[in-house]
């Protein structure tokens, strides 16, 4: 199937819907608090309320795989399901999977969610280039192949992230620098921006220089972890377009209720509109 590539889409959908993604993160904590069960109907629930809730109001929605995972096949069956009826809606897929590992392991998880043929394929993959950012090519062939997208974990939000990510290179550039600005390489040329994003967290006081990226920057971090709108101006500065802040529980906790889910997601997305203009 011939789509165009994802940085492009993705630059429509947020146009249309605003720049966040939504998360959907079934902590068990927020399946006890929607009032189901932790149980695989209760994730079942879980998930179809927010594919109801986000299919049609944000512009990407991120399912983090671990908690699908955690239930074993039946747990990978309800991701697919999920995934299914998020594209069907008009929402554009992140797994986030945090994929990293050798060249020939790695174009078996390309397969798993870059592939048109695998049950699993969403229109991008989070990866960890910590193995390597070269080590990241068979996904980045198949994401370019497929028309779809990949981001590389480059900042994260998490305080222990900076003892890896801001330790410098031989030639003297951060970690995360280095990540971004292989990221870069490979979306130069791309209109109107590239299909190969990084991931950076909102949570940061500073954050790698952002000129060459030409391509989208996540921001989970916002809401629960202490992220603003304010400071994902702050730290995008005039690469704000490029800007898709991610946001989790701070959505869930409006739930169960569906009404109430999406409209916490336009909310959060009108609270990011500015982003638009820089
Ligand atoms: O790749 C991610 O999405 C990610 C990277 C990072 O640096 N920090 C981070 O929190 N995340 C994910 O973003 C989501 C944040 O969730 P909330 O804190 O509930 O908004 C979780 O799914 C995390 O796994």
């Amino acid at each position: 199937m011939v789509r165009a590539p994802f940085g492009a889409r993705l630059r429509v959908a947020m146009d249309q819907r605003g720049p966040i993604c939504a998360g959907i993160d079934p902590h068990p904590q927020l399946m006890h608090a929607w009032g189901l069960s932790t149980d695989i109907a209760g994730l079942t629930e879980f998930s179809r309320r927010c594919a109801d809730a986000f299919a049609e109001t944000a512009a990407i929605v991120k399912p983090q795989v671990a908690f699908f995972e955690a239930y074993g096949s039946p747990g990978l069956a309800v991701l697919e399901e999920t995934i299914a009826a998020l594209r069907s809606g008009g929402a554009l897929v992140l797994a986030d999977a945090k994929r990293g590992d050798i060249g020939s392991t790695m174009s078996a998880y390309a397969r798993a969610w870059l592939d048109d043929a695998s049950p699993l394929a969403s229109d991008a993959v989070t990866l960890s280039p910590y193995l390597g950012f070269g080590s990241l090519q068979p996904a980045l062939e198949l994401a370019q192949q497929t028309g779809r997208g990949v981001f590389a974990l480059a900042a994260t939000s998490n305080p222990e992230g900076r003892t890896v990510q801001r330790a410098r290179c031989s030639g003297g550039t951060t970690v995360a620098q280095m990540i971004v600005d292989e990221a870069g390489s490979r979306n130069r040329e791309a209109e109107p921006m590239g299909s190969v994003g990084v991931v950076i967290g909102a949570t940061l006081s500073e954050i790698p220089d952002l000129k060459d990226l030409n391509g989208p920057v996540l921001l989970p971090g916002v809401g629960a972890q202490g992220g603003t709108p304010g400071s994902v101006a702050k730290l995008m500065g005039e690469y704000g377009h490029l800007a898709v802040p991610a946001v989790s529980r701070d959505i869930l906790r409006s739930g169960p209720d569906v009404a109430r889910l999406r409209t916490a997601t336009t909310q959060a997305a009108e609270s990011f509109a500015f982003l638009k203009q820089s």
